[in-house]
């Protein structure tokens, strides 16, 4: 039986055309056909447009990516500790991955150095740079915490990040940069790409963590360097590592000059292969320390509250110009600062001085219109290009962290204080004082507070509080161990009561710097090892450069022997006396050098060795 459509085609005048659909329509089998031909029509054209948005929106994801929000779950970002390493395999991570690859082509502290740091950035391209860092991560909100020097402050036991605690310090990220306030408002600091680099980096490092031995540790000043250099040393002489050691014997790395590679032993003669640790002092330039050390070098520094900073500044280096004829830190800071002249050798150290070792422009005054906007360009460029920033108040905790970044173990980052200056010459600041360094040293204050808060994230996210606390307890334990073993007295005495010459710290401005004096009754192993746990940085690094360089160490023996005949004995005096001599020599050297380029602007290519000479070589 026919249906009514068939009977109602069948009854329509005929044409060529439709007498063929007719045909076909009015056919069981003709019609089964032409199904069949539109479906797979159907799956075809269907095909074909998923196929084209799946393509536009990858190609969408490249272009855009620096400009995208991050908008990463949270349990992403701070995995706890058991899915750690599981929950950065994420899509969203992968897309972090490229934001960062994308930052990292451009480093905003080299557009910063170009200008040779003396000058004014380049603000439009650093400020682009800090605004893909923002886009980053604003969603991510940082609890601010109180920052109290010498007080470990961890969240409370089920605190989650991100709940502000009244009152507390916190630091506010705006479109024009970091303002400091106390209050109880959350804050929305970005999360700085370093640590998103660290989580990045140690997805891979987890399942296989190899003890890291690249390293570059950007030595500040006073903020207990010193000891984490003779952590350093005493890991690589262990290991038989290399060095980058300063040309010519120098303790110092061109300071305070910019950083130039070939200021670093062997590097001109080529006669070092691979360079594994560069962790002398420093005016830190990333494009010129890349020069010399492998690409997969671990970058770390430490920072100091800088009320406390300033205080140990002032008296230590008492003899610069800036603080030569003030009486006290008041006065400098009342007065003085009205006469201060950054462009006079040495004031550096009396003004943001962190700043400055990181590269920076330190002059910087409390009023000024771009302070914001220079240390948000400070800290993001201290983000890009370091791993890890530690915080010398929490220094047994940064030296667990340090353990965990660098796949090390406990024994590792033991130490004792190095370079502490006796009671007598500490002076504790007034109230009002701190305040008036702080605002001295804005910019300082600013870099300090932003990296303060993203420790303490690290803790959380990289080794945990309650493991923080276990490792810290347990370090301590090895300290007070290796104190009982090594030590005679079992601290620290001063300069004075050091019977070995060799370990006795240099002294200089009005400080008085403590040192050790070894337990005698230990066996010659252990002496050995207690020995280069209370080496002082100048003769650590003298007996490192003898060891990586003895012809050349050599050759400099000989040469200062010969400018110092007086001072040629066998002991270790002696050898003290040659590190004076050849300081000596440099001083005058220098002082040629700053005489010649008097009212010239200083030029890393123009200078060939630095001022450490004025530093550090007043010797008691
Ligand atoms: N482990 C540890 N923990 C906390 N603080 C420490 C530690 N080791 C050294 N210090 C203090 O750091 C100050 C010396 O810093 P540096 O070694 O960086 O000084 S230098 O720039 O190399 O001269 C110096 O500070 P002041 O004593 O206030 O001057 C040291 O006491």
């Amino acid at each position: 039986m026919l249906s009514p459509p068939r009977r109602w085609i069948r009854e329509q005048p005929l044409s060529s055309v439709t007498s063929c659909i007719r045909r076909g329509l009015c056919s069981r089998r003709h019609s089964l056909w032409i199904l069949l031909v539109l479906l797979v029509v159907c799956i075809a054209i269907q095909t074909f447009v998923a196929r084209q948005a799946r393509t536009s929106s990858r190609s969408d994801k490249l272009t855009e990516l620096p400009h995208l929000r991050f908008t990463v779950n949270k349990q992403h970002l701070f995995p706890t500790r058991q899915n750690h390493w599981e929950g950065l395999h994420s899509e969203s991570s992968l897309a972090v991955k490229q934001n960062v690859r994308v930052l990292q082509t451009e480093r905003p502290s080299d557009l910063h150095h170009q200008n040779g740091g003396y000058g004014k950035p380049s603000h439009d391209v650093l400020l682009r740079h800090v605004d893909k860092i923002r886009n980053l991560a604003t969603a991510s909100q940082i609890e601010a915490r109180r920052v109290s020097p010498g007080k470990m402050l961890l969240l409370k036991h089920g605190n989650k990040p991100g709940l502000g605690h009244p009152g507390s310090l916190s630091l506010h990220s705006t479109r024009k940069g970091l303002t400091v306030g106390t209050d109880k408002r959350l804050i929305n600091t970005p999360i700085p790409t370093s640590f998103l680099k660290a989580h990045i980096n140690s997805i891979h490092s987890k399942a296989t963590c190899h003890p890291k031995s690249h390293i570059v540790f950007l030595k500040t000043h006073k903020t207990a360097s010193s000891t984490i250099l003779n952590i350093l040393y005493r890991y690589g002489e262990s290991r038989n590592l290399t060095f980058a050691l300063p040309l010519n014997k120098h303790s110092q790395l061109f300071y305070p000059f910019f950083f130039a590679s070939h200021f670093v032993e062997g590097v001109s003669s080529r006669s070092v292969k691979e360079f594994h640790i560069m962790c002398n002092h420093m005016r830190f330039r990333k494009s010129e320390v890349a020069k010399v050390m492998p690409e997969d070098t671990f970058y770390f520094s430490i920072l100091r509250h800088p009320v406390a900073m300033m205080e140990s500044i002032f008296i230590y280096y008492k003899s610069i110009p800036a603080f030569h004829k003030t009486h006290s830190l008041d006065d400098f800071l009342d007065n003085s600062w009205r006469n201060y002249n950054s462009s006079v050798t040495n004031n550096h150290y009396a003004h943001n001085i962190l700043a400055f070792d990181f590269g920076f422009d330190n002059n910087v005054a409390a009023d000024a219109e771009d302070l914001e906007e220079r240390a948000s360009i400070a800290i993001a460029a201290i983000e890009q290009d370091f791993h890890l920033i530690l915080i010398s108040e929490y220094f047994d905790e940064s030296m667990i962290l340090l353990k965990h970044a660098l796949c090390w173990s406990l024994e590792n980052v033991v130490s004792f204080k190095l370079n502490s200056r006796s009671e007598r010459t500490r002076h504790p600041l007034l109230p009002n004082t701190a305040e008036k360094i702080k605002k001295w040293n804005a910019l300082d204050w600013r870099i300090y507070l932003h990296f303060n808060t993203t420790f303490w994230y690290k803790v959380d996210s990289l080794v945990g509080q309650e493991q923080m606390r276990k490792e810290v307890s347990q370090l301590r334990e090895l300290q007070v161990k290796l104190a009982n073993t090594c030590l005679k007295d079992g601290g620290a005495v001063d300069p004075s009561q050091i019977k070995d010459a060799g370990l006795k710290p240099f002294q200089y401005g009005a400080a008085v710097i403590q040192g050790y004096n070894l337990n005698p009754h230990i066996d010659r192993e252990t002496k050995a090892k207690c020995e280069r746990l209370i080496t002082p940085e100048l003769q650590y690094t003298d007996r490192m450069y003898t060891q990586q360089f003895p012809e050349l160490a050599a050759k400099h023996r000989q040469a200062t022997r010969m400018v110092h005949p007086q001072r040629q004995r066998s002991d270790r005096t002696g050898m003290m006396g040659m590190v004076w001599a050849r300081e000596s020599h440099h001083r005058q050297f220098i002082r040629h050098k700053f005489s010649n380029l008097k009212n010239q602007k200083a030029s890393t290519s123009v200078l060939l060795t630095h001022t450490e000479g004025n530093n550090k070589t007043n010797m008691s």
